[in-house]
């Protein structure tokens, strides 16, 4: 089984001593294991009996992560109120859809005084909010000054294996995302600070759906320059969502912008890209029945947060009134039932146009 690196030696010093990990799918636990290295006591929160049993009796997440052997410092209980008592850290790790949820069952034990970290990465169905903006809008007001999102180019998979990894901290306080930077910072991972929460967050949910559409271009084997031209038709899309959203056009060129759209949209390690290359393999009704989140679906766990996040991206592009075509052909072909081919294609037969332009004495890209 493979363990993970980072040692004290090379970690920051951080005066945490208890981290409550609240989540134990695959990042939930791989963020656990991380802080464990550093020698931090983790409680780690998971829904399923079988993986408190699993990573208590085997050290090991065999259902979400297996095959990473977990440290000692690790106890995971099905307990929310267990994991956090006493714990100087909060990591909020379960899927988007799920967060609201979870708050109105659990938040009457969740402690106000410490940072709740939340590291999802989606945008809810039906209301249309990010993690952070669900966290605000369904925790009191005390809660708010020590929230914080960790977000950025992150395979659990290759955390889970010290393999070597930078993502970025968002918080409105500079305090906090500097406290949980030395609680998470090792010479294997490195965590840089920001203080544009919405945008590090769009830019984690809209990386998602760009992922399905080059996982689909390279399931009909388009190759690497139409895979190049997604990423960067992409970014376009991101950032005139994020600046809209009131989020900086800087954010883009960082670790949750451009970082993580091109870990995301070349790797088979990700979920969503996967996706994109599984509906090109199968008919898309197979396949919705197959897609976690969308169906039936029971035999991989896994969730592929891009799926829901594109019918949320079409309903805000369209609030907002933003042009985000490549979004769009995803939402149609898993939501419309559009033939996948087709809507590639669609994207192909565009009007020309140029590449950028002029907007308030600056250039920006332009809109299709
Ligand atoms: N896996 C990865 O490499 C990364 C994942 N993330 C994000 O972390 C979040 C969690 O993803 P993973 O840990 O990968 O999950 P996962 O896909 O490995 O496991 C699914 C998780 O969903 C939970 N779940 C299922 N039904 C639920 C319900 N009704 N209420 C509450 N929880 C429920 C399960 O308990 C499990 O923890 C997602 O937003 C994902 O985008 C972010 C960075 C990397
Ligand atoms: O967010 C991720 C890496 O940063 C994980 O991506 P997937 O959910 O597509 O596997």
């Amino acid at each position: 089984m493979a363990s993970a690196g980072g040692s004290m030696k090379e970690a920051a010093k951080t005066s945490v001593r208890k981290v409550a990990v609240l989540g134990g799918g695959a990042f939930g636990t791989a963020m656990a294991n991380h802080v464990a290295s550093k020698g931090i006591l983790v409680s780690l929160w998971a829904r399923e009996d079988e993986v408190v049993h699993s990573v208590n009796s085997k050290h090991e997440n065999s259902t979400f992560l297996a095959g990473v052997l977990l440290s000692e410092k690790i106890v995971a209980t099905s307990s929310v109120a267990e994991a956090v008592s006493e714990a100087e850290l909060l990591f909020l790790i379960i899927p988007t859809p799920f967060i609201a949820k979870w708050l109105e069952q659990n938040q009457t034990v969740l402690p106000w005084q410490v940072p709740l970290v939340c590291f999802s990465k989606g945008i809810e169905q039906q209301s249309l909010r990010t993690p952070y903006e669900i966290l605000v809008d369904e925790l009191p007001g005390k809660y708010h000054a020590k929230l914080a999102v960790v977000s950025g180019p992150s395979f659990a998979k290759e955390i889970g294996v010290g393999l070597p990894t930078s993502v970025a901290c968002a918080a409105q306080d500079l305090e906090v995302a500097k406290q949980v930077q030395l609680a998470l910072a090792t010479r294997n991972f490195r965590v840089y600070t920001a203080a544009d929460v919405i945008g590090a967050e769009l830019c984690g949910a809209l990386k998602n759906v760009l992922a399905i559409a080059c996982g689909a271009s390279d399931g009909f084997g388009f190759g690497a320059n139409a895979r190049a031209a997604l990423i960067t038709r992409g970014l376009a899309e991101m950032t005139r969502l994020v600046v809209k959203k009131g989020g900086k056009a800087s954010t883009i060129t960082g670790l949750a912008g451009v970082g993580d759209l091109v870990l995301t949209c070349s790797s088979s390690l990700s979920r969503n890209y996967s996706v994109g290359q599984a509906m090109v393999a199968r008919s898309l009704p197979e396949h919705k029945r197959q897609v976690p989140g969308t169906g039936n679906f029971n035999q991989d766990l896994a969730v592929a947060e891009g799926v829901k996040t594109s019918l949320a991206v079409h309903l805000l592009a369209e609030r907002l009134g933003v042009e985000m075509p490549i979004c769009e052909s995803v939402y149609e072909v898993i939501h419309k039932g559009v033939d996948i081919k087709t809507a590639l294609r669609k994207l192909q037969d565009r009007p020309l146009r140029a590449e950028h332009d002029e907007y308030q004495g600056t250039w920006v890209w332009s809109a299709l």
